[in-house]
């Protein structure tokens, strides 16, 4: 058995690789364990890296057919997907030279990859033969794609993001389970590209917690350009025939497929890393944490997916941060997560931060909401990308939370990111300078419109008529 280690880092992904970069140039003996052979994890293998790439390609796909509409002329090809995901995953490849394990070895911290870590008790793990002893530990497992049982369905014949982005050959016909984030990013992807594309959603929504106006007029979006997207759709059994698959329903509706990709939620990386052993407490959604992100040992953190309560990238750098605070240099910060914005990056993109209007209604919090189409900003006009809505719910000048459906919603999201972290009002929106022509000029449209009112109201007409009579 070797010296004990300062800090035992669980999981090369998001949240663990920042905590162990960061605490080994700290100079602590930091040991990082990554069960895969590549550090990285999910968001970069088969998250939110490929996932982009791809959608970046089916949007080329997207315009190429659209180019009539620029006067250019317009384009219809077969799509080799092998091509198209060689070039997905060579920006993995790319990307994976930050993950380089000698970066991490450079600033003293121990990588040791290629098997999983599992706890033998609360201050020790077991990696292959060897134990290691920590003071502190990390866990950062993240997640992975959660398989419902439905009979007739292999598991190994489904497609998820584990293994989209190594198809070789475009299916003619695809089915999508789920119609949260992945579902939606993947499907509309994949139809761009050229599969015909059905989408099974159990429930009654989309995106079940987004603005239901916005996801409205995204669901519209999404049928227009040809995705068949059915709601409702309790799938009953699923049939094998003739290298295609049937899916049948609730309602016995069927839909023949060529391939099926699951989308339908996530499971935490918890099996095989014996929390139990260490006294952790877990639930089905992952390790409990406090908001310090303190698990119930209080010298083992956990952060990210596995963690919850959201499933982004950017929650699991966050909370890595905090962990840092936490547990390295002993000053005490909890988890905040009320101005964590979130983008689904479908075509128009959707961007959230803070409360939704049907939140606010439901929290019984008094509000108002400012609302402005994109088809009104010259710049969405040129783009030729006008669908969407920025929707402000604001109560006494401040904002409560803020929806975008448009073209760079994600982008535009972040000047109301800061404007609610810096407590700035809707009136310091509307004061800023917004250059023209661009598509942030929405933002002082959308807060204007609470002004509107009061500055053409017959009262200020009759002001700004006596102030021209006034001499000089
Ligand atoms: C298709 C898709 C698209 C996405 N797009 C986005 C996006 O656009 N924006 C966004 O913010 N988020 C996105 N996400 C979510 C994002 O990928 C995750 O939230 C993020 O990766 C979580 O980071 P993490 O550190 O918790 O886990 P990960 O990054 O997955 O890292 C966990 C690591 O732990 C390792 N591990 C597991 N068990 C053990 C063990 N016992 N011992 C050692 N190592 C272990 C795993 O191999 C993995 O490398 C997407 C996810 C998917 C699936
Ligand atoms: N842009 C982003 O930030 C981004 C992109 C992708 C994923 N993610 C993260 O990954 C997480 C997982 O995404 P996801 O889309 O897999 O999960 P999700 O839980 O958000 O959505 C899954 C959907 O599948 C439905 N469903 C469940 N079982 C079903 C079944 N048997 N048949 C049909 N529908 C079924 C659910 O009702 C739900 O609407 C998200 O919570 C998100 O945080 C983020």
């Amino acid at each position: 058995m070797q010296n004990k280690r300062d800090l035992i880092v669980i999981g090369g992904g998001a949240g663990g690789l920042v905590i162990a970069s960061v605490a080994s140039q700290l100079g602590l003996n930091v040991t990082l364990i990554e069960k895969q052979a590549k550090l990285g994890g999910d968001c970069l293998h088969h998250g939110c890296v490929p996932s982009k790439a791809l959608i970046k390609a089916a949007k080329v796909a997207h315009l190429m057919r659209r180019a009539g509409e620029f006067g250019l002329p317009s384009q219809s090809f077969p799509i080799d997907l092998g091509k198209v995901n060689q070039q997905v995953n060579s920006i993995v490849d790319h990307i994976q030279q930050h993950d380089d394990p000698e970066r991490f070895r450079a600033y003293g911290c121990e990588v040791l990859l290629g098997e999983p870590a599992r706890f033998i008790s609360p201050h020790a793990v077991q990696v292959g033969e060897r134990v290691i002893e920590g003071r502190r530990f990390v866990i950062a497992t993240g997640s992975r794609p959660f398989i419902p049982a439905i009979p007739g369905i292999n598991p190994d014949d489904l497609l998820t993001n584990e293994s989209l982005f190594d198809l070789q050959q475009l299916p003619a016909s695809l089915a999508v389970l789920g119609g949260g984030p992945i579902g939606l990013e993947l499907g509309q992807a994949m139809s761009r590209l050229g599969s015909q594309v059905t989408l099974l959603q159990r429930g009654p929504r989309l995106l079940a917690h987004e603005d239901t106006e916005l996801v409205d007029l995204l669901q519209k979006q999404l049928t227009d350009e040809g995705l068949q997207i059915q709601t409702n759709s309790d799938i009953e059994r699923i049939e094998h025939q003739n290298d295609q698959y049937e899916i049948i329903d609730n309602n016995h509706d069927r839909v023949r497929v060529d391939k099926i990709l699951v989308a339908t939620g996530r499971r935490p990386n918890i099996e095989g890393l014996d929390p139990e052993r260490a006294g952790i407490e877990t639930t089905p959604r992952g390790i409990m944490v406090d908001r310090r992100l303190r698990t119930s040992q209080k010298h083992i953190y956990a952060c990210g997916d596995v963690a919850g309560p959201y499933a982004f990238t950017h929650q699991a750098e966050y909370q890595a941060g905090l962990i840092i605070s936490n547990a390295v240099f002993r000053f005490p910060k909890k988890a905040d997560y009320r101005i964590l914005p979130w983008v689904t990056y479908t075509d128009p993109e959707l961007a959230q931060v803070g409360l939704t209007e049907q939140q606010a209604r439901e929290q019984g919090i008094k509000h108002t909401v400012l609302r402005f189409d994109f088809k009104e900003v010259d710049r969405a006009l040129t783009e030729r990308e006008t669908a969407g809505r920025v929707k402000l719910v604001t109560r006494k000048g401040k904002i409560l939370g803020a929806s975008i459906l448009g073209p760079q919603a994600g982008e535009l999201i972040h000047e109301l990111v800061l404007a609610m972290q810096s407590g700035a009002k809707i009136g310091d929106i509307s004061a800023a300078i917004h250059a023209y022509p661009t598509l942030a000029q929405i933002h002082r449209r959308t807060v204007n419109t609470a002004y509107a009112a009061k500055l053409f109201s017959p009262l200020t007409r009759r002001l700004v008529r006596w102030l021209q009579r006034l001499p000089g």
